[in-house]
């Protein structure tokens, strides 16, 4: 469990982060979005006790960080900055963080197994491609068997087999009954791993949510549905929560309300033959650019789109 309590982080004349107030639940993945800027690094760092904050409160599992008296096995974290020595090999670069907390060589193989690094645990790190880097620091952070999992951007660079390998870590130790706090700047990609939402803009909170009424807020799930009779399907689909839109005399609807399982059932019910069942996915990188429009730091000048343009 991570709680922060009216946290303000200024760097002179820069306020970093503004005020923020939320708790990051155990058992479930939280996502910690904002655009470039947003305050979501430094207030890792806050949680890590990296930096100090200027103002309020930050505690890990009900204590500050610096206040565990072994924090690794309190809380494992990746950061974007890494700090290995390159010409260290991953095994000792594990096992030299291990001896610091006393934890042992089996620990350091089991977390080498987890993180697919068998193969390569005896190489130099400099050699180490992105991937296996991430996995590298992956790795350290869940030395200590920790409750709690920080990681900052930890998809970013990875190839699309590294971004399911994340997914599935991330959801499965979750699962475990852990906290995990995950930063990014894709909606997108949160979507498919989180539960819960922390999103932030130019240092302050502006949702503390759930995936799910993300969604429902962003116009909810949608199904494309194209029959031979389309006014006999709205005649059966029609019912209180479900709403149906369609040009008169076309073959198309678009269903809310219900999901393509029950329409498919209802149509085969009576006979009706469908053409197509798609389940649409509402454009949740619009929805965020939407939400943080007035958070981002730096617009660009020639690329600029309106963000209700942008798919998902
Ligand atoms: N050490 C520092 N000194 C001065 N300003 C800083 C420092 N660290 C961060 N900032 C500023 O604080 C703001 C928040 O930065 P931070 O890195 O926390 O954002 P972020 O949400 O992690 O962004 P990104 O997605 O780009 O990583 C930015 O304007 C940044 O320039």
């Amino acid at each position: 469990m991570i709680e922060i309590h009216q946290l303000v982080k200024r760097y002179g004349e820069k306020t970093a982060v503004d005020g923020l107030e939320f708790t990051v639940k155990p058992g479930v993945v939280t996502g910690f979005l904002g655009p470039n800027g947003a305050g979501k690094s430094t207030t890792m760092r806050m949680i890590l006790g990296l930096d100090a904050p200027t103002s309020g409160s930050v505690t890990v599992n009900g204590r500050r960080y610096a206040q565990h008296a072994a924090p690794l096995q309190e809380v494992g974290a990746l950061l974007e900055a890494k700090s290995i020595h390159p010409g260290r090999s991953a095994f000792n670069h594990l096992n030299a963080l291990a001896l610091t907390h006393g934890i042992g060589r089996t620990r350091v193989q089991e977390v080498i197994e987890m993180t697919g690094l068998a193969q390569v645990a005896r190489k130099r790190a400099g050699a180490f491609s992105l991937g296996m880097g991430q996995r590298l620091g992956i790795a350290a952070a869940l030395l200590g068997d920790p409750e709690t999992v920080i990681l900052d951007e930890p998809v970013n660079g990875l190839d699309p087999e590294g971004v399911l390998w994340i997914r599935n870590l991330l959801t499965g130790l979750a699962a475990q009954g852990r906290t995990v706090f995950v930063s990014s700047h894709l909606m997108s990609e949160m979507a498919l791993t989180a539960t819960n939402l922390i999103v932030v803009g130019r240092g302050r909170l502006l949702a503390d949510t759930t995936i799910e009424q993300f969604i429902q807020a962003a116009g909810g799930h949608s199904v494309k549905v194209t029959t031979a009779d389309a006014p006999r399907l709205r005649a059966l689909l029609a019912a209180s929560g479900v709403e149906i839109t369609g040009v008169s005399g076309s073959e198309e609807l678009t269903v809310t309300g219900l999901t393509a399982r029950q329409i498919g059932a209802a149509a085969h019910k009576h006979g009706l033959p469908i053409y197509e069942l798609t389940p649409q996915a509402v454009s949740l990188e619009s929805a965020f650019m939407a939400m943080t429009e007035g958070a981002v730091e730096y617009h660009g000048t020639t690329t600029h789109q309106h963000a209700g343009s942008v798919a998902a």
